[in-house]
């Protein structure tokens, strides 16, 4: 597709204008230039999980929850997830099933490995499809909820990838599942801002859920929602700025602009605090309603700027069908609430609606797996728009946004 004929067609005129400059800014512009993912060897089919989860957890005696966690998985719009954690692993630690026990070292024994070894595994992809020696990455970014200790998993990790020692790097922790878009964030920033030019930033975003794994209990029924829709994975992106590599390097998806919001007055909906028996949270039943009423005004700000959006289309006057999407799948309710407030048509979300299913919400990671699954789908021929929008939603409740397009479906010079 040329995409000044895309730009011609479908904007007005001040949008035009706005949009050819970025064109000509792309240069300088940070860019998705490589993406791999990996998650654990133990998959368990969501059908199953109730009665996986409640054998476990030695919880079977607990019916009502247990139906109720039927009822959940029911509608989680996931059908498979895949843990690091294993049930020989929970049955060697029945410190993790008793909330009165203190277990956080247990845990973060078993994370210290898990984590690096599961980042390694997404960077490699990553780096393999960059297609440059992994000594040439400039800057590392790791985002993780799985952990806490320094040094931390950024250097275990540049060592099993055999990174320069003179890495420049930087932890995200405790970012919940707006980590992934956060690390984006930051990336751009350093590929675009530091190293004097050529930086070249692997991003890894990774968790592994047995920091929190808990049995049910009927005083927090929200980790039964958390237990039927998070699960372990990692993904890993190569960011850079300026002057490509020829024949090697090729940008997937250019970072045009990255923004963040916090909603006033919900620092109690979403929380996640370290303590002796691993990681605590909490999630509210409002946050699908939340995200519902406060993301066109979050889109807004960042798009408008940028003259992206506006006139024609769904939600609010805003086209915003015009644009391609990786939203974070928080769960089956979020992706509907985006639908709902932003008019958007059904296969709009078809990517991340495919991530959830296949893999569940597997926290920061999540988007990373979207980009994936987008640019698959746009490889394969798929139709879809040349400017996009990657949201996820954290504890805060802070919204994480950045302004995307896509490179892969156009001409090439
Ligand atoms: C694998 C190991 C995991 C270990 C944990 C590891 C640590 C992970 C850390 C996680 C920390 C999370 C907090 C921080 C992150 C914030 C950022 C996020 O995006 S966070 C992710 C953001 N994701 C979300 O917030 C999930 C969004 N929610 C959904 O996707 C859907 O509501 C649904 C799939 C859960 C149910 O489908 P829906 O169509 O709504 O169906 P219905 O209306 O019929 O409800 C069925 C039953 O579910 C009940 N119930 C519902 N919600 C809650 C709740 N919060 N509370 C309690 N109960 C809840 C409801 O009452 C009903 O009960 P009943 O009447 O049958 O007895």
């Amino acid at each position: 597709m040329n995409v000044s004929r895309t730009i011609e067609s479908t904007f007005s005129d001040r949008q035009r204008e706005t949009m050819t400059a970025i064109v000509l800014e792309e240069n300088r512009t940070a860019a998705v230039l490589a993406i791999g993912t990996a998650n654990p060897a133990n998959c368990v089919l969501q059908d199953d999980f109730p009665d996986w989860y409640f054998r476990v957890t030695r919880s079977d005696h607990l019916a009502t929850l247990k139906a109720k966690m039927k009822r959940i998985c029911e509608k989680s719009g996931v059908r498979k997830r895949h843990f690091h954690h294993t049930e020989e692993m929970i049955g060697s630690h029945p410190e993790f099933l008793d909330r009165a026990l203190p277990s956080l070292g247990a845990r973060l024994r078993i994370t210290d490995d898990a984590v690096p070894e599961l980042a390694a595994a997404a960077a490699a992809k990553a780096i393999a499809e960059w297609g440059r020696p992994a000594a040439d990455i400039t800057h590392l970014v790791v985002s993780t909820n799985s952990g806490a200790g320094a040094p931390g998993p950024d250097l275990r990790l540049a060592a099993l990838l055999g990174l320069r020692p003179t890495v420049q790097r930087t932890v995200l922790h405790l970012h919940g599942c707006s980590a992934g878009t956060a690390a984006l964030r930051v990336a751009k920033d350093l590929a675009e801002n530091g190293g004097g030019g050529g930086a070249r930033v692997l991003v890894v975003s990774v968790d592994a859920n047995v920091i929190g794994l808990r049995a049910p209990d009927e005083a927090h029924l929200d980790a039964l929602v958390v237990n039927s829709i998070f699960g372990d994975g990692a993904g890993a992106v190569i960011v850079g700025a300026g002057p490509m590599v020829a024949a090697v390097e090729r940008p997937v998806f250019h970072m045009v602009a990255a923004a963040q919001a916090t909603l006033p007055g919900t620092e109690r909906v979403a929380v996640m605090r370290a303590g002796e028996s691993g990681l605590h949270y909490g999630l509210g039943t409002e946050l699908p309603a939340m995200v519902r009423g406060s993301i066109e005004r979050c889109l807004v700000e960042v798009v408008a700027p940028l003259g992206l959006a506006g006139g024609g289309g769904g939600g609010g006057g805003w086209n915003w069908n015009s644009f391609f999407w990786a939203m974070h799948p928080g769960g089956r309710a979020i992706l509907d609430s985006y639908e709902a407030a932003l008019g958007l048509g059904p296969e709009k979300l078809a990517a991340s609606r495919h991530v959830l299913s296949e893999y569940g919400n597997v926290l920061g990671a999540t988007v990373i797996f979207v980009l994936d699954e987008l640019r698959r789908r746009r490889r394969g021929g798929g139709a879809d728009c040349e400017w996009g929008v990657m949201v996820a939603v954290g504890p805060g409740i802070t919204i994480e946004t950045m302004v995307l397009r896509a490179s892969g479906s156009r001409d090439e010079p």
